[in-house]
């Protein structure tokens, strides 16, 4: 089943930002109508001081039934809940806070481990129940891309992108964005989607953004092209700045 993939460039970035927040509360709400639940997997990075805080916001609070949603995290830095830096913590203040999810339907990445290892074994059965509970599929991933070329914590040329595919969660460590120790979802459960929405904006984004989606690339060099849910959706959301060299 081929996926099927949209690009969408828009003039500024709080266009493309309602835009995204559109599509994202409309997926999930048609997961629910549809199965009766969603399960949502959160990036960091930028979009928890863009996005979030308007899926927190009306209209789109109410437009989602968020009792029916179950969240996990598509990455997580290797730092503890209080960190400014974690991804979890970020999320909660600017989104989980702020609307009536089930406390038990968030699974923060356990980063309170002694071995990221070990927090790597929880994350992937984690995911392995969850996605067992809707239907083996993310209803949604929320991805962004680094002007590396990154994505969630796959990095260009990694050992991790030579995670087996039979693995859900994999450790980071050397990571060139700090925190240098990070835990990851793999391709293989990325690929687990109905949906994945990639959200890029500004110039530092240009070159990546064309890389992932012009000329006939390299999985290594952009590991978003490791990311194509078979029977899916791939929507990839720009600003004019990133989008400036496709
Ligand atoms: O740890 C993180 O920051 C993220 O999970 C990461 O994958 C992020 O999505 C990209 O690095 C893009 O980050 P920006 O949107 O902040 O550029």
């Amino acid at each position: 089943m081929p996926v099927q993939r949209t690009i969408r460039v828009y003039d500024r970035a709080e266009e493309l930002y309602q835009a995204a927040a559109a599509l994202v509360s409309e997926q999930l709400q048609t997961a629910i109508n549809e199965r009766g639940r969603a399960l949502v997997a959160f990036s960091g990075g930028s979009l928890t001081a863009y996005l979030y805080p308007l899926l927190a916001g009306t209209p789109w609070r109410e437009q989602i039934d968020w009792p029916l949603v179950s969240v996990l995290f598509a990455d997580e830095r290797y730092v503890p809940f209080d960190d400014a830096e974690n991804t979890y913590r970020a999320t909660r203040q600017t989104l989980l806070d702020h609307v009536p999810v089930q406390a038990e339907q968030v699974f923060p990445v356990p980063t309170y481990y002694r071995e990221p290892e070990q927090a790597a074994a929880i994350y992937h059965q984690q995911t392995a129940a969850l996605l067992a509970a809707h239907g083996g599929k993310f209803d949604v991933v929320l991805l962004g891309i680094g002007p590396d070329g990154h994505t969630a914590s796959l990095f260009p040329h990694h050992p991790a992108l030579a995670t087996p595919a039979d693995k859900l969660a994999v450790v980071v460590r050397d990571a060139p964005k700090p925190p240098p120790v990070r835990l990851s979802l793999t391709p293989t459960a990325f690929n687990a989607a109905r949906s994945v929405v990639f959200i890029a904006s500004g110039e530092s984004k240009a070159a990546a953004v064309a890389a992932a989606l012009t000329g006939p690339g390299n999985p290594h060099a952009q590991p978003t092209r490791l990311i194509q849910p078979e029977g899916g959706s791939l929507y990839w959301l720009v600003d004019r700045a990133a989008g400036r060299l496709l």
